[in-house]
């Protein structure tokens, strides 16, 4: 076989209360073709990345050096082609993308000797959490924790998303790497807020798992990360305290921001959605594009040609 071709979908992370824990993948694809090469590089379409390097420091070869390792093989030169329209640095799981893509396509070239689990597990360990990469391996919902031991599998449930639920993104003309936005967070939390963030979170799963869109705005409150991050992302405040009342369900900061999510059915609310957060961000002079994603429910995949 001479190539691998893994189509991965980018993903929202959090959907508020679940911090680390709830992710949702969306029809916005990163495409990587892989094969072996006589000297590695990587070759790379769409906007912002350009900005990323070309040779073996890429995070695409990094990681896929690693499952190499994992595998007892030599590490390999390596060709990536890459499309992706998925926003750099925004909250809608780049890197995560990146690196399912990378764990996924090295997999396929090496004939599978791991399996989707062995590979979720992988993917948690780098990206340190496993909401949006277990979004991006298995597509719809993924509720999931972190493992209790290292070498145990990633415990998981993920269920289908209704496919008539729309997001609009409202995407900032801003980077925020996820390292930065985690660095607000405190180390400590208040007894009441912990309480709170179980039961929201606990609810919102319940709710999207049966189709309970009109408990999103209460289910999306957060005090884990939304309300610290607030002040690294103008506007977040005001649109997560008024979406409910401008045609949304339910709204959150996507992922580590500084994108903003705002879940809605229907085009009368789509405008009504845009007009409001236009209102926010013209107010706070950010400069910001939306986009309208709707859920992506197939997960990563992979074909050789
Ligand atoms: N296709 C890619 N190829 C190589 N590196 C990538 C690619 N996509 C993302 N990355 C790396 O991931 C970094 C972004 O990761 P970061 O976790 O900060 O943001 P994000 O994944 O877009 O957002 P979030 O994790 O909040 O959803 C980029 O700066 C780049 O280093
Ligand atoms: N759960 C992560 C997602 C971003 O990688 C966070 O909010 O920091």
């Amino acid at each position: 076989m001479n190539k691998v071709r893994v189509i991965v979908p980018a993903s929202t992370a959090n959907l508020g209360p679940g911090f680390d824990t709830l992710g949702m993948a969306f029809q916005l694809y990163t495409t990587i073709e892989l094969r072996y090469a006589e000297k590695t590089e990587i070759r790379m379409n769409g906007p912002e990345l350009d900005k990323l390097p070309t040779d073996k420091s890429n995070l695409l070869y990094q990681i896929a050096a690693q499952l190499f390792a994992e595998a007892g093989r030599p590490a390999p030169e390596l060709l990536f082609e890459v499309e992706s329209t998925v926003p750099l640095t925004r909250g809608l799981g780049s890197s995560a993308a990146a690196i399912v893509g990378a764990l996924v396509s090295a997999n396929a070239l090496l004939d599978e000797p791991f399996t989707r689990e062995q590979l979720f597990a992988m993917a948690c360990r780098l990206e340190g959490h496993p909401d949006n990469v277990g979004a991006s391996l298995f597509g719809g919902f993924v509720v999931a924790t972190m493992p209790d031991t290292e070498q145990a599998a990633v415990p998981y449930v993920r269920f289908t998303a209704p496919e008539q639920l729309h997001a609009l993104a409202v995407i900032p003309d801003f980077w925020l790497s996820t390292e930065k936005a985690r660095t607000v967070l405190p180390d400590l939390y208040r007894k009441e807020d912990m309480i709170y963030n179980v039961g929201h979170s606990s609810l919102l799963v319940a709710a999207l798992a049966q189709g309970r869109l009109d408990l999103l705005a209460s289910a999306m409150q957060d005090r884990l990360h939304q309300p610290y991050r607030a002040q690294l992302v103008p506007g977040l405040s005001e649109i997560l305290a008024s979406a409910a009342e401008h045609g949304a369900w339910g709204a959150a900061l996507s992922g580590a921001g500084p994108t903003i999510i705002c879940f809605y059915t229907g085009e009368t609310n789509r405008q009504q959605l845009l007009s409001f957060v236009d209102r926010i961000m013209v107010k706070h002079q950010v400069g910001y594009q939306t986009l309208t994603l709707l859920p992506d429910n197939d997960g990563v995949q992979v074909s050789k040609i």
